[in-house]
């Protein structure tokens, strides 16, 4: 189930399965912590973990409130990020939720530790703010680089089946989904034709505006969402 934050324009993803009712909530948002408990619940769904792709710039992760409120939740983040976490995950590992589970790819470039998780059917992947419907992250801060993010997506990304729905961690237009054959077809920052060179200098030109709370997010998220003392 996709669920959507409009204040920072978040997707956040709660996964089960069908059998078990385990479940999982992939980049949770600290103020939307109590509708994604409201939606698990009325699924009769028992979280298990709270995951992140990264550590936000944008917004503050639910996960600090969600082990607050859910006896035996344990928070997840890959070790490459450094952020505190109950369980560090790194390349090629999996993520269980019942019989179902999430592989780990290491997709560093928007930051360092950023992470995508892919389905155990290969059917969707998660890509953060790695690769984003039309687009990518920003590779300005948190020891992002065009370079890697370049290299991270041709790899880790674009070797994913054609049909694989990509689900981003944000869209900022309305869209909720596309597919490694749209984005390799005609992203346009990093789609078919595009160089690295050509990425590189399409990076440094964004010009875009720091991410209004990044001076609390960051440091929140690197203690897995605790506010500041
Ligand atoms: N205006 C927003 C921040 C927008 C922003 O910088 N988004 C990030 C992802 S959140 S770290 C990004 O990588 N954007 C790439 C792009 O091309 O838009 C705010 O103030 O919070
Ligand atoms: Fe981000």
């Amino acid at each position: 189930m996709q669920l959507f934050d409009a204040e920072s324009s978040t997707y956040t993803y709660l996964l089960w399965d069908k059998d078990t009712k385990d479940a999982i909530l992939v980049d949770p948002v600290d103020t939307q912590v109590d509708r994604d408990i409201d939606e698990a619940t009325k699924l009769n769904l028992s979280l298990v973990y709270g995951v992140n792709t990264h550590a936000h710039a944008d917004h503050i992760t639910g996960t600090h409130l969600l082990k607050q409120k859910i006896s035996g939740l344990k928070s997840v983040i890959a070790e490459s990020s450094g952020a505190k976490a109950d369980l560090h995950v790194v390349a090629g590992d999996r993520i269980f939720f019942g019989s179902r589970f999430l592989s780990v790819r290491s997709t560093p470039g928007h930051t360092k530790g950023c992470t995508s998780y892919v389905a155990d059917d290969e059917s969707f992947v998660l890509t953060g703010d790695t690769l984003l419907i039309g687009g990518c992250g920003r590779t300005d801060f948190q020891g992002g680089s065009a370079s890697t993010l370049f290299d991270s997506v041709q790899s880790q990304l674009f070797s994913l089946p054609p049909t694989t729905i990509v689900y981003p961690a944000h869209d900022y237009k309305g869209r909720t989904s596309s597919t490694i054959e749209k984005e390799l077809d005609s992203n346009p920052r990093l789609g078919k034709g595009k160089t690295k060179k050509e990425f590189i200098e399409i990076m440094s030109n964004l010009n875009l505006a720091y991410p209004k709370k990044i001076d609390v997010a960051v440091p929140a998220n690197m203690r897995c969402g605790v506010p500041d003392p």
